[in-house]
């Protein structure tokens, strides 16, 4: 509720010297706050801006220059006359006579409101019908356009709930809550989300002083939306989300960690972890130590993390380079490839060869260091803020970041059962002819130094029944902002190894994230049939993609 009194700011602005006869400026105002729990606030708002050098005066200086002023104005007598106590019983009065009014009179002055400040935060069920105003909620209200509006509350200077569906502006639409009273209006937030300004400024040079404003954020609630398809699994929740349709994922398990199928020998024993391979004697954090530990020969004697977890610019680069361009790197070529083998039992084929890869060793179990050593990153799980989204490309599911991500941060590792070469067969075969919604990824990093590798021991991560949010990447041809890395933790022979993505440059806040499957399109004999890829790259290796196509058959036309 708002109230103009010129007449109490051309009080205050004669008190300060001002000329009776001209009073103050037309923007001044002398507003009226309550809450529905009785509470009143009378704010003063002063335009100062003709008159340099504002400054906020004492309350108690001014209260007596207008006391003063009234008893040799109005003849006033009384002793203990009181502006202040004047003030409390304009409040008493205000409640009294507004509790008096009809509902038209209070719906009058409500829709005056919009450049109010509130006396108290309102309590959630005041604005929002339910629950704690400090947590997410949703209240289904119909919009003109009949999606249904989700609503949190926040407040100038606090960070604004991530927005379920976001258009990626810089200025979000908001409802102003005051009192019951909902309006909309826009709010400026910085790129970390925080609120920068609400639909008021803040800057005039007000008596009493703008204290708290309160948005209720107003987010289009998508069709489909899972707060966490982790069931809390993982440290930070991971949200689904389908602003088109009430389509949902092929169901599977969520796991946060590798489990084995069946036959996979994976074995994790301490005595297998030597003293080269472990730093007991370590303390804290080892990518602090002046020279680094045992854990960092696997690297070359330099830690592959830099300290808050990034990994440093060279290992990356040289990670990012293999995966552009593997034929200039180092290629094991089997003798008899379990792969190949896979393909056609009776005849087999060269194998095609496997990238020799660089392995991060991070320090574990058997290390003398804490759990918040530098060298410890992988093995700490999620903590970047992700979501499953509908991807507007045909691609399905994807995953997308929440944040803003630099260069070389640790994003998730790519978790499911681990199985044999052999159960990957025979899976394949059993679904051959429908649609595999997972790629498999073989854990080949290593297989040049582990002699001839039989089918049971070759390992893979399937993900298509069992696995974690990786399985929602999708695959870009070229320049895909994550990259996959080796990643040892509990065991120092690489038969069996984490597999974690980091990014490989800054991504933003939104963008979707992808890494290189490192698909031979033009392979006919793949035991998964390639799905048509819609990576948009530049560089899209995808021969049927129909603008390479297009690019043929124009040279085709032209040659004929
Ligand atoms: C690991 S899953 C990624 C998540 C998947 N999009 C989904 O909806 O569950 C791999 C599957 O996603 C699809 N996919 C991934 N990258 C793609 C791309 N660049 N173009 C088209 N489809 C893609 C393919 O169907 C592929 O088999």
């Amino acid at each position: 509720m708002v109230l103009q009194l010129k007449t109490y700011s051309n009080l205050l602005a004669n008190a300060s010297g001002e000329d009776q006869a001209n009073g103050v400026s037309d923007s001044s105002q002398f507003d009226i706050a309550s809450s529905p729990n009785g509470e009143v606030k009378i704010s003063l708002i002063l335009n100062t801006s003709q008159q340099s050098g504002c400054h906020i005066p004492n309350l108690d200086a001014v209260s007596k220059a207008l006391e003063d002023k009234c008893r040799g104005t109005y003849g006033i007598t009384e002793p203990s006359f009181s502006v202040m106590k004047l003030m409390q019983e304009f409040c008493e009065y205000f409640l009294a006579i507004g509790a008096d009014s009809t509902d038209d009179e209070k719906l009058k002055t409500m829709e005056t409101s919009s450049t109010l400040d509130i006396l108290k935060e309102p309590a959630a069920q005041d604005v929002l019908g339910r629950g704690d105003h400090k947590g997410k909620f949703c209240i289904p209200s119909s919009s003109s356009n009949g999606s249904v509006k989700c609503q949190n509350l926040v407040e100038v200077g606090q960070k604004i709930p991530r927005p379920i569906y976001m258009n990626g502006l810089d200025i979000l639409r908001c409802t102003l809550t005051s009192n019951k009273v909902n309006k909309s209006c826009y709010i400026e937030r910085d790129e970390n989300l925080k609120v920068l300004r609400g639909p008021e400024s803040l800057n005039s040079c007000g008596i009493v002083a703008v204290q708290k404003h309160c948005f209720s954020v107003d987010t289009v609630k998508p069709l489909q939306y899972f707060d966490d398809i982790t069931k809390g699994e993982e440290m930070v929740k991971i949200s689904l989300v389908n602003g088109t349709s009430s389509q949902l994922p092929p169901n599977f398990f969520y796991i946060p960690q590798n489990i084995v199928f069946q036959k996979a020998y994976v074995n994790f024993a301490l005595a297998r972890i030597s003293d080269e391979d472990c730093c007991s004697n370590c303390f804290g954090d080892c990518t602090s130590l002046a020279i680094p530990c045992a854990c960092a020969r696997e690297t070359g004697g330099e830690f592959a993390y830099q300290q808050g977890g990034l990994v440093k610019e060279k290992f990356l680069e040289e990670c990012i380079s293999m995966n552009r361009d593997p034929q200039n790197h180092r290629l094991f070529y089997c003798k008899n490839c379990p792969l190949e083998r896979s393909r056609n039992e009776n005849t087999s084929n060269p194998c095609k060869g496997h990238l020799v890869r660089k392995f991060i060793k991070e320090c574990w179990c058997k290390c003398g260091c804490s759990k918040k050593c530098g060298n410890r990153v992988v093995q700490r799980g999620i903590t970047v803020n992700l979501q499953v989204f509908l991807t507007p490309e045909g691609k399905g599911w994807g995953l997308r970041t929440l944040e803003n991500l630099p260069k070389g941060a640790f994003v998730c590792e790519y978790v499911g059962e681990i199985v044999t070469n052999t159960e990957l067969y025979e899976r394949n075969l059993r679904s051959t002819g429908k649609e595999r919604h997972t790629y498999p990824v073989l854990l080949d990093a290593d297989w040049g130094s582990e002699g001839v590798l039989k089918d049971e021991e070759a390992l893979c991560l399937d993900a298509t029944f069992y696995g974690n949010v990786a399985r929602f990447i999708n695959h870009r041809c070229f320049d895909a902002n994550l990259v996959e890395i080796p990643v040892e933790v509990e065991t120092p022979d690489h038969h069996y190894y984490h597999l974690a993505f980091f990014t490989t440059r800054k991504v933003d806040a939104l963008e979707e994230l992808t890494w290189d499957y490192g698909i031979d399109f033009d392979d006919h004999n793949h035991p998964v049939k390639a799905f048509r890829c819609c990576c948009e790259s530049k560089g899209c290796r995808d021969t049927r993609n129909s603008k390479r196509h297009g690019v043929k058959r124009r040279k085709m036309e032209m040659k004929a």
